[in-house]
């Protein structure tokens, strides 16, 4: 294949949200080249585990994830939000097949391994089957993936969703020319944190050491532009951070903030 493919990733806060969600899903299902969704719902799982009186608990943006909670995210991510957002998609002619991780082998991991914390049943990623999610576009089928990975003895692994787009970007990079879009609730990478419209438009690494050290890039915004530099790193050709409403735009490299290699 040598046409672009979009590796699109959509956030828990858009998918709590049913308008924005549904208003996402019409511009995805309308982009005419290869995509693939990979989704978080991080959201949601926390809304589920607090009804079932299970308490989260996050270290640096990852969720401590013991056997309850394991159980909490397969449902809920491999389930509940996979299985909502392929029906949608579905409604709008766009021919979605959810997965996880685990289904067709596309992406393995291993157990994060102890060291000073024990983040439990939390995958980091070895190996992505870039062949099966080709043959998946190939066929005409949209891959929407779900942030749950598989390990080689078969147990599911909680995995954060950023990191599952830039591995899937990166390992789809060989073969043909990816654009690698995060969308999330807000205009794109903010200079000001209290002011929406503060768009920073092109985001270097020098930049992004400057911001990240006065403290107006912080929170979930650091591991997401970390693994989005790795992908641009590892030969992804364009890596966008924009606000879902604007995913046709930012498609085009149009909106959002643009991560760029270029001092
Ligand atoms: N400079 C910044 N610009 C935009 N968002 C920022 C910035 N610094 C921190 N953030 C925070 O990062 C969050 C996005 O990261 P995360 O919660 O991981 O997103 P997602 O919903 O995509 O998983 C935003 O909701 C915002 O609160
Ligand atoms: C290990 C780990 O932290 N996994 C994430 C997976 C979901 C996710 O990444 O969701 P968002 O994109 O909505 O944040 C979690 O359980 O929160």
């Amino acid at each position: 294949m040598s046409f672009p493919v979009h590796v699109i990733k959509i956030g828990g806060n858009i998918i709590d949200n049913p308008t924005a969600c549904t208003d996402f899903l019409r511009v995805f299902a309308q982009i005419s080249t290869p995509k693939i969704l990979i989704h978080g719902g991080g959201k949601i799982a926390t809304q589920t585990a607090a009804k079932l009186g299970i308490e989260t608990q996050m270290v640096d943006g990852r969720r401590i994830t013991d056997r309850a909670m394991l159980d909490v995210v397969t449902m809920v991510y491999g389930g509940l939000v996979n299985k909502n957002l392929v029906a949608q998609l579905q409604a709008e002619s766009c021919n979605a097949i959810g997965l996880t991780g685990a289904d067709a082998g596309i992406i393995r991991s291993t157990k994060r391994p102890v060291k000073t914390l024990d983040y439990g049943f939390v995958g980091d990623i070895a190996e992505v089957n870039s062949g099966q999610l080709n043959s998946f576009l190939k066929s005409g089928l949209i891959p929407v993936i779900a942030p749950l990975t598989f390990t080689s003895e078969g147990v599911l692994l909680n995995t954060n969703a950023d990191t599952m787009a830039s591995a899937t970007a990166v390992a789809l990079a060989p073969l043909q020319p990816i654009s690698l879009i995060y969308c999330f609730e807000k205009k794109g990478v903010l200079s000001d944190p209290d002011d929406d419209e503060s768009v920073i438009p092109s985001l270097t690494p020098e930049s992004y050491a400057t911001f990240k050290a006065s403290g107006v890039i912080n929170q979930g915004m650091i591991p997401k532009l970390d693994n989005a530099f790795k992908a641009l790193e590892s030969g992804v050709k364009w890596v966008i951070i924009c606000h879902a409403q604007d995913l046709a735009l930012a498609a085009e490299g149009k909106a959002g903030t643009v991560l760029s290699l270029e001092k």
